[in-house]
Parts: structure tokens; C-alpha cells; sequence
């Protein structure tokens, strides 16, 4: 490999596996926020255990490598075309290499081309500017934070917020409810960057550009400055929490643009970062393309399993919050899951069956390839690699968000006798009243914790459906000590819908007027 090919590399590599220090920085601070004990706390626990377990063992972080955006600048003159190849040439080893998932999906027929390369992936900008020096920058943001994007065209009307007008008070209102529209569905707590002004394209790439921000810089705009800090001020006041089960670390970062738009448009555009907000950056020298210079990565680099900082809070809950810990192991009866309630653990033994998108849809139709009575579905699209002797081994394999089989799960889960489903983020309604009706049970994994989950995974005991790609198939994997949380009982209760409601109460409170 040329030395930028491998520059390249290094970047891919290091972005996937190790969060820079700025970030690390942002999420000691929540887990100083959150009170001990709860849920959230528990939760974080788990984040940044993950943290350092993907750095240690140089592995992903989350498996959703996501779409891959490079912004590169290059003084004039430079080979733009020589550049992007060997960015792709860097992709398709990090890919083989376990670094990556295989991630590029033909949109039309849903074929995988397994190397991350496709039309439109990777997202490569370049820039020309007047320094001596190439300066690369990368951000891996996964399709569930991307999925809770939101733009606005104001005026407009804001559920528990009221009307948004077209000045600044109007912008405040639209970023707070974005925050709340996300619920725990990207891997909270989040990022935010906020796009105002452009055209609807325009504003969402301004929105981008501020997560390439220091979370912790300054706003040189006064007025933005201002409302950057009262957005993470009552943001975080609104209870969603980590993995949105209730808490107080809801945002971790808030970087707000502005540029001018035209008399008839007024966009406000949110870009959602989970908090495995995986972006870094590199100064390369032209002549020899070795990196000069690693950005974002001033200051000590923390990591979490050190005991001071392992200490998760220093505040104390009232009262402990109480939690029953269950041991599963498929096949699960219907009694067993009817015992379940909202808030009880659940550690898992045995069997599980990854089943996300393309198997769901598959099993509307067709006969599943396995016997799924009284069987646990995960909604995972891990990182597999053939290791030497052509086994499958799991390289990273933390859940996808759950909604999107809203329309399926119910059924297929009457359909095949399923008891149980393990995914993140929660279900709607629907679902909620066939875990009632078959006795079913929905239990949230902490998003992103992708070694954590790997770790728990003791062997890979076939797959079946592998023409869905890798992320896709179903992969039978066989499992120990599994933790995840009942957040919806066979009883109709749901966490989900709890947070969202008391959320929605406490947003409320925002609508009156701040800024004149
Ligand atoms: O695709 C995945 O594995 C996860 C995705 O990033 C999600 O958050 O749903
Ligand atoms: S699973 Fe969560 S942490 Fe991973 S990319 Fe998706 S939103 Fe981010």
C-alpha cells in the first residue's frame, strides 16, 4: 500500500474503532449526570465499557459502520482522482479486514456489493484551499441517527410546542423538538448539528458540516452561541435519557450554523448523531502522503475502565429503583414470558436467530428456514468474518432500531410462535397489543454496544437466507449471559410510550417565547 492509500486506512480504521478524545470528553460528562443505579446509568455503563473493549481489540464499535463521508481539502493542483481511488482501495481492505460492515445496498434490488462500494458510497467532497497541506476528514454516521433527521419549514406547527415563526425563537423551537422526536430511536444520548437557512440540500449539508465541529469549541455568533447553550440546558431536561429509557443525559452536543436562504424559504435542518459519534480527521503531507497531524484528538484521552472514572456518578438515586433479574433460554413458553414485566432484566442463554429488514418481509410470505417456535429474534445485522478454517466468526453485533418492522413483527410473531424479540429503540402500537394477544415479550439491547454484544456470543451455529447479504441473513447464533431490559410486556405496558409521553409534557413547557 502507497502511503496515502494507507494514511487512508489508518483513518477508516481508527474512526470505527476508537471515538476521539472530544467525544469521550462529552460522554464522561453525561455519565457524571446520570443518577446511580437507574436504568440510564446502567445503560451508559455498558456504552463505555463497549468503548474501550472496541478500542482494545481494535474492532468496531457499533456495527453499522454507516455511510462513509469524506471531506477532503487539497492545495491546487492535487490529483483529486488518484485521491478517491485510493480511498476506495483503503474501503475495500477495511471491509475485508472486519473494520467495516458491507454496508453499500443496491436501493432497486437489494444486493449488497459487499466491498462498501457502490454508486453513491462513499461520499467523498473535495475542496480546494490555498494551505500546503491535504486535510481529510471523516465522519461513519450509522442509518438509525441518520433515519431521525429532521428538517423544518418554518412557519410551521410543532406537536407540544405550538407554532414556530420564521426568526430565531422559531429555530429554537424546531431544535428542541427534534431532540424530542428522537426519542431513544438514534442511540441516545446525541449530537445534534443544526443547518439554518440554504435550500432544503444546502441546509442539511450545513447541518453535517457542524458535526465536524469540536464538541467542545465556541461559537464565534453570538446569538448562536447563546442558543447552543440553552439548547443543551432544556434538552436535557426532557427525560429521554440513554437508549431513551428515562434519565437525564439526552444530548451531548449542540453545534448550530446559519447561512442565508432566499425570501420564500426559511429551513431549519438537524443532523442526529447516536453517541457513538464516530468522526476524526488527519493532516497529510502532499509529497510523501503520511499523516502529519490526527485531529480531534487534543487533551488526555479518557478511558472509561479506569477506576476513577468507572465510578459512574456522583449523584445518588433516592430509591434504588427496583429490578428482577431472569434467565431465558429458547425454547421460551408462554407462561414464562406472561411472568415478564416492563423494567425486569433479562439474561439470555442459548439460541438466538438474527432477523432484521430483509428477513421480516421474507417471513410475511414464506416458511422461515428454522423451527421458530418459542424463539428469540434479534434485530442485528452483525460484522461476520471467515476466520482461517472458513468459520464464521462475530466481529461486532449490537441491535438495529426496531420500528421499521412495526408492520411485520406482530404477525410474524403469531405466525411462527416467536415469544420474544431483542432490539433497541422500541415497537408502536401494534406491536404492543400482539405481545398482549400471543404472549410475547420486547426486550432493548443498548444500541451501538456492539462488542459488548460480541462478547456474549459463543459461537455461530449456522445461517441461513445469505442472498440478503451479510447484514440481512438470518445468522443462528448461540449466546451466554445476553443482558437486555423488558421495556413492552404481554401486559400492555411500554417504557417506550411512557418516555415519549412525559417527554412530550415536559417540551411543553418550552413554548413560550425566549428569544426576541
Ligand atoms: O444497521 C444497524 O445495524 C443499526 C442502525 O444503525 C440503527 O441504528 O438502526
Ligand atoms: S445502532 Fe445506534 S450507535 Fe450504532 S449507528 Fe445505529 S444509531 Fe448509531
Amino acid at each position: 500500500m502507497d502511503a496515502f492509500k494507507q494514511s487512508m486506512y489508518d483513518l477508516i480504521v481508527e474512526t470505527s474503532t476508537n471515538l476521539p478524545h472530544d467525544v469521550r470528553r462529552a460522554i464522561k460528562k453525561a455519565k457524571h449526570a446520570e443518577n446511580e443505579g437507574t436504568r440510564a446509568a446502567l445503560s451508559l455503563s455498558t456504552i463505555t465499557q463497549n468503548i474501550d473493549m472496541a478500542d482494545e481489540h481494535v474492532l468496531p464499535i457499533c456495527q453499522d459502520t454507516g455511510l462513509l463521508t469524506f471531506e477532503v481539502k487539497v492545495p491546487v493542483g492535487t490529483n483529486q482522482l488518484e485521491l478517491e481511488k485510493d480511498i476506495e482501495e483503503a474501503i475495500r481492505q477495511a471491509t475485508k479486514d472486519g473494520k467495516l460492515r458491507p454496508n453499500s445496498v443496491d436501493s432497486l434490488t437489494g444486493e449488497n456489493s459487499g466491498d462498501n462500494i457502490g454508486p453513491g458510497t462513499p461520499i467523498i467532497h473535495f475542496h480546494q484551499w490555498e494551505e500546503d497541506y491535504i486535510d481529510v476528514r471523516l465522519i461513519i454516521k450509522g442509518g438509525g441517527c441518520e433515519n431521525k433527521n429532521i428538517q423544518y419549514s418554518l412557519p410551521t406547527e410543532l406537536d407540544g410546542l405550538g407554532r414556530a415563526g420564521r426568526d430565531l425563537d422559531g429555530i429554537r423551537k424546531c431544535i428542541l423538538h427534534s431532540v424530542y422526536q428522537a426519542q431513544g430511536q438514534g442511540c441516545s444520548a446525541g449530537f445534534i448539528g443544526v443547518g439554518i437557512g440554504g435550500d432544503r440540500i444546502s441546509s442539511y449539508q450545513l447541518a453535517k458540516d457542524q458535526l465536524f465541529r469540536h464538541s467542545d469549541d465556541q461559537n464565534d455568533n453570538e446569538k448562536l452561541a447563546e442558543l447552543e447553550d440553552y439548547i443543551m440546558d432544556k434538552a436535557n431536561t426532557l427525560g429521554i435519557g440513554t437508549m431513551g429509557f428515562g434519565g437525564e443525559a439526552t444530548l451531548l452536543g449542540c453545534k448550530i450554523g446559519a447561512m442565508n436562504r432566499i425570501p420564500a424559504s426559511f429551513f431549519v435542518s438537524v443532523a442526529y448523531n447516536c453517541w457513538a459519534f464516530r468522526r476524526l480527521g488527519v493532516e497529510i503531507n502532499p509529497e510523501s502522503g503520511e499523516v502529519t497531524n490526527w485531529l480531534y484528538q487534543d487533551g488526555e484521552k479518557i478511558r472509561f475502565t479506569d477506576s476513577e472514572v468507572a465510578a459512574t456518578s456522583e449523584k445518588k438515586q433516592e430509591e434504588e429503583e427496583e429490578r428482577r433479574e431472569v434467565v431465558l433460554e429458547a425454547p421460551v413458553t408462554e407462561e414464562q414470558i406472561r411472568s415478564l414485566k416492563v423494567g425486569d432484566v433479562v439474561i439470555i442463554n442459548g439460541m438466538i436467530h438474527t432477523g432484521r429488514d430483509a428477513i421480516h418481509h421474507h417471513l410475511m410470505e414464506n416458511d422461515a428456514p428454522i423451527d421458530l417456535d418459542g424463539q428469540i429474534i434479534y434485530h442485528c445485522g452483525p460484522v461476520m468474518l471467515k476466520d482461517g478454517d472458513g468459520n464464521w466468526q462475530v466481529k461486532a453485533a449490537g441491535p438495529t432500531t426496531s420500528i421499521r418492522e412495526e408492520p411485520f413483527q406482530g404477525d410474524i410473531m403469531k405466525k411462527f410462535g416467536i415469544r420474544a424479540v431483542i432490539g433497541k429503540g422500541g415497537m408502536g402500537e401494534k406491536t404492543l397489543q400482539a405481545l398482549q394477544e400471543h404472549g410475547g415479550v420486547y426486550l432493548n439491547a443498548i444500541g451501538g454496544a456492539a462488542q459488548y454484544y460480541a462478547d456474549c456470543i459463543e459461537g455461530v451455529e449456522g445461517v441461513d437466507l445469505m442472498e440478503f447479504g451479510i447484514p440481512e441473513a438470518m445468522w443462528h447464533l448461540k449466546v451466554n449471559g445476553f443482558a437486555a431490559i423488558v421495556t413492552m410486556d404481554a401486559h400492555g405496558n411500554s417504557l417506550h410510550k411512557q418516555v415519549d409521553q412525559t417527554s412530550k409534557e415536559q417540551l411543553s413547557q418550552f413554548e413560550e417565547r425566549v428569544f426576541s
